[in-house]
């Protein structure tokens, strides 16, 4: 065997000695080092398509040496990396010849002088490259150059392996990331049943709730947009005995027509041009769980009847199919439309509406439960601060309470929680300002039939406290110790102040602990 296939066997033994692309690299240096008398090997790969390159490993006479962080490259050396004149192997007497090379190591803090670079290409796709350093200039030979570049074939191996590698750990970063966003929407989503004003505007609204949750029967719910209808289609769900099955949501207004079907129903592999593997629809992806048929009033006639059968049968059938899928499935839909008016209009069918509003909830607009309105804000103030990280207290005035609660809210407790969201984010030191909303200062009127239930919602002592500014903490207590006053002293069970506050009574406890409320 010659002394150039010796090495060779060498380097690919040693290179195949471990998974770890840095243990094989450092192995394989204890030859070159003894061949090449060099003081470090690297292998760096240039991403195609951007300005970075990204050092795969890196050996010394220490052995497996830290790889370092991308390099970005300046465009000027983007430009002669990719069209210049560099070679497959380039011997590099002193670094700071090379302004490529020069850049390259200084930022990857390898001290060397000069280099012998070596292409490593597989299947005619250039992977990067291989470097052999030593500190002293013109240390190596165009012989040690040649030898160097025939053993660019098992080094391109590893590379090649070790970029693989890298692709699925990123595949598996990107599944951790798809898990953490799942858990998050399904942490958003549990927020969401906590429904602020269940003891005030809303009592009705969760009576009836309480009252069809542990049934099967279809649910429609009607609001202005932004009332909360999503919040009690996700509290119904969440008190059935589907809570832990899925809630999908469908946006019946956001589907184009021709796709209803489809995104309904599902479809087999083949059935349409795009088609190109069986897909399950909405429904099915909700079997066990409920479907949630938001802005139901959207759906197109033609749609309209397939839903029904689905609603008259408990089964669908997937486009491009004969066979028919049986459906354990709870339907809530909710709209914004008066379903009555668009029958008369000929565009809701009718039968579908008699299916369909089995029961119905209505959600009252923000006006007409202007009650919940600070209990909205000081909501919003909470979870917005936390995800804002806010590092003050929020304070917001007695008059802009009552500003707030005067205002006409068309867009219902959406346009609230953005004109919180903009208050705090204006806001450089906690003290909220929503004189930008305008309007009268007046005490808010409260609807005739929740005017009992109300009051205790309205308890923050504006009209003693004129225009001065109290805390939210000072503004909390007043709260539980008018909540307190109201249920005369009575804590725990029905009446008590955490039900009135919609709380549980272990968190009020701590609450008064903290508040000081004896
Ligand atoms: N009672 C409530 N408690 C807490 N948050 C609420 C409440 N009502 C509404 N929200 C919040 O207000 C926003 C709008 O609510 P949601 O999407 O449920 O309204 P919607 O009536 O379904 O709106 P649309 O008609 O546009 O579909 C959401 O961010 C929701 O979390």
């Amino acid at each position: 065997m010659s002394d150039e296939a010796l090495l060779y066997q060498r380097i690919t033994d040693s290179l195949s000695s471990s998974l770890e692309i840095e243990q094989a690299l450092a192995a394989s240096f204890a030859i070159i080092e003894r061949q090449f008398d060099a003081d470090g090997i690297y292998l760096n790969v240039f991403v195609p398509g951007t300005k970075e390159i990204h050092p795969i490993a890196h050996a010394d006479r220490n052995g497996a040496a830290v790889a370092g962080n991308d390099v970005i490259l300046a465009d000027d050396l983007v430009v002669s990396l990719k069209h210049g004149t560099r070679s497959s192997a380039m011997l590099i007497d002193q670094v700071s010849e090379d302004p490529i090379t020069e850049f390259v190591l200084s930022e990857l803090a390898i001290a060397a002088n000069s280099v012998m670079l070596v292409n490593l290409d597989i299947d005619k796709t250039h992977l990067g490259v291989v470097g052999v350093y030593s500190r002293s200039s013109n240390h190596f030979s165009k012989e040690q150059l040649k030898l160097l570049s025939a053993l660019a074939g098992p080094y391109s191996l590893v590379t090649a392996f070790a970029l693989q590698r890298q692709d699925i750990l990123r595949d598996n970063q990107i599944l951790q990331m798809e898990n953490r966003a799942l858990k998050h929407a399904i942490e958003a989503q549990g927020a969401h049943t906590e429904v602020v004003g269940e003891s005030n505007g809303l009592k009705l609204v969760m009576e009836q709730v309480g009252a069809i949750a542990q049934l099967n029967t279809t649910v429609l719910i009607n609001g202005e947009t932004g009332t909360g209808k999503e919040v009690i289609a996700n509290a119904i769900h969440a008190r059935s005995p589907r809570h832990d099955k899925p809630f999908i949501k469908v946006n019946c207004g956001a589907i184009p027509d021709a796709l209803i079907d489809s995104e309904l129903f599902g479809h087999e592999k083949g059935s349409f041009t795009g088609a190109d593997k069986t897909t399950k629809g909405y429904f099915e992806q909700a079997n066990g769980g409920t479907i949630f048929l938001d802005e139901l009033g959207e759906l197109p006639l033609s749609a309209q009847v397939r839903l029904l059968r689905v609603l008259q049968n408990k089964t669908i059938v997937r486009v491009g199919s004969v066979k028919s899928i049986e459906l354990d499935i709870r339907v809530i839909a909710a709209t914004h439309r008066d379903l009555t008016d668009m029958v008369e209009q000929g565009k809701f069918r009718e039968d579908l509406w008699y299916r369909i509003s089995i029961f119905p909830i209505h959600i009252p607009s923000l006006q007409q439960r202007q009650q919940d309105i600070p209990l909205l804000v000081y909501h919003f103030i909470d979870s917005l601060s936390r995800t804002l990280e806010l590092p003050y207290k929020v304070q917001v005035s007695n008059d802009d309470l009552l500003r707030l609660q005067n205002h006409p809210w068309k867009g219902n407790v959406r346009e609230l929680m953005n004109v919180v969201e903009r208050a705090l984010i204006q806001s450089n030191d906690g003290q909220l300002d929503f004189r930008f909303l305008g309007g009268v200062i007046a005490e808010p009127e409260i609807a005739g039939a929740e005017q009992e239930l109300a009051k205790p919602s309205v308890v923050i002592d504006v009209s003693k406290a004129g225009n001065k500014l109290i805390s939210l903490e000072l503004m909390n207590k007043k709260y539980i110790e008018h909540a307190l006053y109201l249920t005369k002293g009575k804590i725990n069970g029905e009446g008590g102040a955490a039900e009135l506050l919609d709380i549980h009574p272990n968190t009020l406890r701590s609450r008064m602990t903290k508040l000081n409320i004896g």
